[in-house]
């Protein structure tokens, strides 16, 4: 198998990206993901609309970043209501064998789930390096958390939670689109998903947390050697 280069990488996301957007048809309302991944599916719908290969298409996005690109592309777009999506198409931080996902490096992960929680359909896409055995081999989990007595709050999430941190890539926060702050939290070796994401969520201060458990359908995963379509066990 070749290095994972950044160039292949991107060949790989494409490609998982392209066999997702196949299961979009005319007149679905599509939530649109956020990510290096999700931008070439986004890309892929707008020229599909352009082409005649899909109509009636809207999108919701997930981030200020996906909206903009969905513009850019043509792809009409509305905010979320509480009607279903027929389907959203998405990236991950880390994709276990059962489907549950770490989300959120990119900082998308609240309205990522406020949106995908809402599809009938979700669809993972990925290259090969995003799978896992279990969720934080590779990726810390993004947790959400409000500005306001956010130091507070990650002292409560270090109760549990030793060894992450605020979320700072300079002299700022980063912060989300939603004006939150993201703790990326180092997970533990031994844990049940669902209790440690009940636990993490019943923490005064916490918005959400980068877990998406139990919600994606199935996953095409792109490596060297083609994609293989995952479905949840
Ligand atoms: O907040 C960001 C999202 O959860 C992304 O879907 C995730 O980080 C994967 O992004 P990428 O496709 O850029 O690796």
């Amino acid at each position: 198998m070749s290095d994972p280069t950044p160039l292949n990488l991107e060949t790989l996301k494409k490609e998982a990206a392209l066999r997702a957007v196949e299961l979009v048809q005319s007149g679905d309302r599509v939530g649109l993901g956020t990510g290096s991944t999700a931008k070439y599916a986004i890309e892929e719908i707008g020229r599909r609309l352009k082409s005649g290969e899909l109509t009636g298409i809207v999108g919701v996005s997930t981030s200020e970043a996906s909206e903009k690109l969905a513009r850019e592309v043509g792809i009409p777009t509305e905010t979320l209501d509480p009607r279903p999506l027929d389907i959203a198409i998405d990236g991950a931080d880390e994709i276990a064998p059962n489907l549950d996902l770490v989300k959120g490096l990119g900082g998308a992960l609240v309205r990522e789930k406020v949106t995908e929680v809402q599809a009938r359909r979700l669809i993972i896409i990925a290259d090969h390096t995003k799978i896992v055995g279990t969720l934080g081999e590779k990726a810390p989990l993004p947790i959400e958390i409000l500005k306001f007595g956010f130091l507070s709050t990650i002292e409560r999430l270090r109760d549990f939670l030793p060894g992450g941190r605020l979320r700072q890539p300079g002299a700022q926060p980063y912060e989300t689109d939603n004006g939150n702050y993201i703790y990326d939290a180092q997970l533990p070796r031994d844990f049940n998903p669902v209790e440690l994401e009940r636990r993490i969520k019943g923490t005064l201060g916490v918005v959400d947390t980068g877990f998406f458990l139990g919600m994606a359908e199935r996953a095409f995963v792109a490596a060297p050697d083609g994609v293989r379509e995952l479905t949840r066990d």
